[in-house]
């Protein structure tokens, strides 16, 4: 790294005002807490900022002192060992992990600077913000339209009944324009176009999980956490998961558990290794972090010498 770059620690990730922008600030190095934690400059402003992140799962510590920096609009891949805590990081940052009754989360994470585990936080509302695709496409037994019109029905985002007559529209309208884009957006209208009241099962594993993407997509959200979201699927099919994510982006911050480090590489712009016992050892720009890590651990991670 050269001189002027902005040194980026944990430390001061703690620091970060809610009142300033949550960008890092150029050349200050603050005085490492963690011996192997990188310097790491990012492009863009911090959409989502968590700090000092702690996770036990009754007398189980998942998570040890978590504090990062999300970058907008790019994407951010967690990868490491099984059971070391990826999918738990995750969770917290839509607060899915409040759905498990031994789940005890300390610390703090911010959404364009909001608290999300502050009192009285709509939940509804933070995961249409924060939207998650699962590991297994789960698409609702419904139509190919209805899995996309589902949500902004729910939530009344479409402007259906008297507010689209007003605008001179029908409701059928509305939703099939939303489904267009969504579907447009998911790279799956192509295949899709001429069978949206088929039921969605009967799409391929690949083809679901788009569909599952364009879902999320259907609420706007500003987040989108996948949790491998492409391990379900033969290589064809994850190749089209992959530049799906790349286009999304372009527009999204798009947040990313998988397994499979060739992937994390290939697909993100920075990448956190979190090592057993629920440690973030090192976050970096992917390049970084795979060609010149500065944790030994985590290069023997990366070289195949563990986990
Ligand atoms: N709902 C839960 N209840 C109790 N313990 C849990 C729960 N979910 C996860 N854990 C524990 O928390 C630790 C971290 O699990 P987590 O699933 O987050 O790891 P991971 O890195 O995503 O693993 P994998 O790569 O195998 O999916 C593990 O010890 C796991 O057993």
């Amino acid at each position: 790294m050269s001189e002027n770059t902005t040194k980026q620690t944990q430390t001061e990730s703690a620091a970060t005002d809610s009142d300033q922008p949550l960008t890092t600030t150029a050349g200050e190095t603050a005085e490492r807490t963690q011996s192997e934690w990188t310097e790491y400059d990012f492009r863009g402003e911090a959409k989502m900022t968590v700090d000092d992140l702690d996770v036990y799962y009754g007398d189980d510590h998942a998570l040890k002192g978590v504090s990062m920096e999300i970058p907008e609009q790019s994407v951010t891949a967690l990868i490491g060992p099984s059971g070391c805590g990826k999918s738990t990081y995750l969770r917290c940052l839509n607060r899915m992990n409040d759905r498990v009754s031994s789940a005890r989360i300390d610390g703090s994470v911010e959404l364009g600077g909001q608290e999300i585990y502050q009192d009285g936080v709509n939940l509804v509302e933070l995961r249409k913000r924060v939207g998650m695709v699962f590991q297994s496409p789960n698409p609702f037994p419904k139509s190919i339209r209805e899995n996309i019109a589902y949500g902004p029905k729910k939530h009344g985002d479409l402007d259906t009944g008297l507010l689209a007559r007003l605008l001179n529209r029908s409701d059928a309208d509305e939703r099939d324009e939303l489904v267009e884009r969504c579907l447009r957006d998911a790279a799956l209208w192509d295949e899709v176009s001429d069978r949206l009241d088929d039921n969605a099962l009967g799409l391929s594993g690949g083809q679901q999980q788009r569909l599952c993407i364009a879902r999320c997509l259907s609420v706007d959200p500003e987040v989108i956490l996948m949790d491998e979201p492409a391990s379900a699927l033969d290589p064809i099919a994850t190749a089209k998961i992959e530049d799906l994510i790349d286009d999304l982006a372009e527009e999204y911050t798009v947040v990313i558990v998988t397994h499979n480090m060739q992937q994390a590489a290939r697909i993100s712009d920075q990448t956190a290794v979190f090592l057993t016992g629920g440690e973030l050892v090192e976050y970096g720009d992917t390049d970084q972090v795979f060609e010149n890590p500065h944790s030994e651990r985590v290069e023997d991670y990366i070289t195949g010498k563990f986990g």
